[in-house]
């Protein structure tokens, strides 16, 4: 079939509907281009990027026709920064195609026609949220820099303050900068695999204002470290810890396997609600530390707990939501892979007087079997990673029978066939709440309530 477009063609087009990804969808004589920097509805112009058998890319150049949802976005750096893809985008409107993205997910994938999809739970003010930071270093111009990869490439973007950073996290990135610079610290080329310095990783917690900063080096030998970090501390009051992390591989995984604290506390802490977590180099933790509680509240409320109920917390990271629905259930059992987030899920427990909670070092799928006769819970949490659950832990949750099952995803559309997956297991999908963990991108995070027939 002849193809009505070219690589590197302009080209004006209608654009009809978005896509999971933030592309939104256009038609040249019936061949679907998937546009970015869109929004559905306007008429622009775009270059071509990229021609399949199937379908197009491209980018929007020039918008002729707009539609009222478009705003100028809060970022200088927004059109060349991978980071964000609905700046663009008002925000009621965001959330309404974020709708849209599951709605079309769970039709498409699932082909479940019978689950009622709440409107997404948005954030009030959707800007300087993310509690976490994690920042490659590079050099322009002889001046050390900062930012982000450009989309797709390992093109480096610099990018001062953030908009959807919190304040803090950019104010240590700025100070950690200078004194890099004073220091006269190398920079680590990937292409040469040599210089000291790789990443800058920070955290905060939101609730508390307490900063985590982790200087990613490449060796192991940091002479100067101790020092830089006793003066950041210093200078930055949130900052309360300082962390180099080692990792020596030409990779484009950020962190290494040894991580030392160079100055300041182990950890930092954080509030989700009423419970208090310490948060460390390593742990995984949500975030958007505010729309967290929205999201955790959903998980209690379609869990229903009176007290009674023994509760099963899949993929459990460092005990968050075990230890959220714990004051209202029997007994929580957590399961988690990393075995350092174990041992922080029960410091956890221990720091917030919470004794109802058992937690295990394991696969899920290795884990459950051997569960079997000794806990059998009424209620399953399950929030695992993007990929959504293995078939067999499916398989093994149906055996278990519990009465619910509370499905936390941030992946639709691995969400959508683990849906239908369950329902063939005997276990129908009711109701979906989404919420908005990540404005200004096009993750849209869910719980799904689902009930034994
Ligand atoms: C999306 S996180 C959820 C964490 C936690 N529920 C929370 O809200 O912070 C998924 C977690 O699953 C863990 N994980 C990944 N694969 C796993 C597996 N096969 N078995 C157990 N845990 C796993 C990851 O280490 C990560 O902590």
């Amino acid at each position: 079939m002849v193809k009505p477009v070219k690589v590197g063609d302009m080209t004006t087009i209608k654009l009809e509907n978005i896509a999971y990804g933030g592309d939104v969808v256009g038609r040249k004589d019936d061949f679907a281009i998937f546009v970015t920097g869109g929004v559905p509805g306007e008429v622009v112009k775009i270059k071509v990027t990229e021609v399949k058998r199937n379908y197009g890319r491209g980018k929007v150049v020039d918008v002729v026709a707009p539609v009222e949802e478009r705003i100028d976005s809060e970022c200088p750096k927004y059109d060349l920064c991978g980071g964000c893809q609905m700046q663009h985008i008002d925000y009621t409107a965001q959330l309404n195609y974020k709708q849209q993205m599951v709605e079309d997910a769970i039709e498409r994938i699932a082909k479940l026609d019978d689950i009622k999809i709440n409107q997404v739970k948005g954030m009030e003010n959707p800007y300087l949220y993310r509690n976490k930071a994690q920042f490659p270093l590079g050099v322009e111009d002889e001046e050390v820099i900062t930012g982000f990869y450009a989309a797709g490439s390992h093109k480096l973007i610099k990018v001062k303050d953030c908009q959807i950073q919190h304040p803090v996290i950019n104010r240590i990135v700025d100070r950690a900068v200078k004194l890099i610079e004073d220091y006269n610290l190398s920079i680590y080329n990937e292409e040469i695999h040599q210089g000291l310095l790789r990443h800058l990783v920070v955290r905060v917690g939101v609730c508390t204002n307490q900063a985590m900063l982790v200087l990613v080096t490449k060796d192991e030998k940091f002479v100067k470290g101790q020092e830089i970090a006793h003066k950041l501390l210093e200078e930055v009051p949130e900052l309360i810890s300082v962390y180099q992390n080692v990792n020596p591989e030409q990779t484009n995984v950020v962190l290494g396997d040894k991580t030392a604290l160079l100055a300041g506390q182990e950890y930092i802490l954080d509030y989700i609600g009423p419970i208090k977590y310490q948060i460390s180099p390593l742990s995984f933790f949500q975030v958007n530390s505010l729309q967290t509680k929205v999201l955790y509240d959903q998980v209690l409320e379609y869990a229903k707990l009176t007290g009674e109920e023994k509760v099963l917390d899949a993929y459990c990271g460092l005990g968050s939501i075990s230890l959220y629905l714990a004051n209202q259930a029997q007994e929580v059992y957590g399961i988690e892979v990393v075995p350092e987030a174990i041992e922080q899920a029960k410091e956890n427990a221990k720091l917030n007087d919470i004794n109802n909670c058992q937690f295990a070092v394991g696969k899920v799928k290795d884990v459950l079997p051997q569960l079997k006769n000794q806990f059998s819970p009424e209620v399953i949490v399950v929030d695992p990673p993007r990929k959504g659950c293995h078939e067999e832990v499916l398989e093994a949750f149906a055996k278990i029978k519990p009465q619910r099952i509370v499905y936390v995803s941030c992946k639709p559309t691995s969400l959508a066939r683990d849906l239908k997956r369950l329902k063939d297991l005997g276990y129908y999908t009711e109701e979906i709440q989404p919420v908005d963990m990540f404005p200004q991108t096009y993750h849209i995070e869910n719980v799904a309530l689902i009930k034994k027939k």
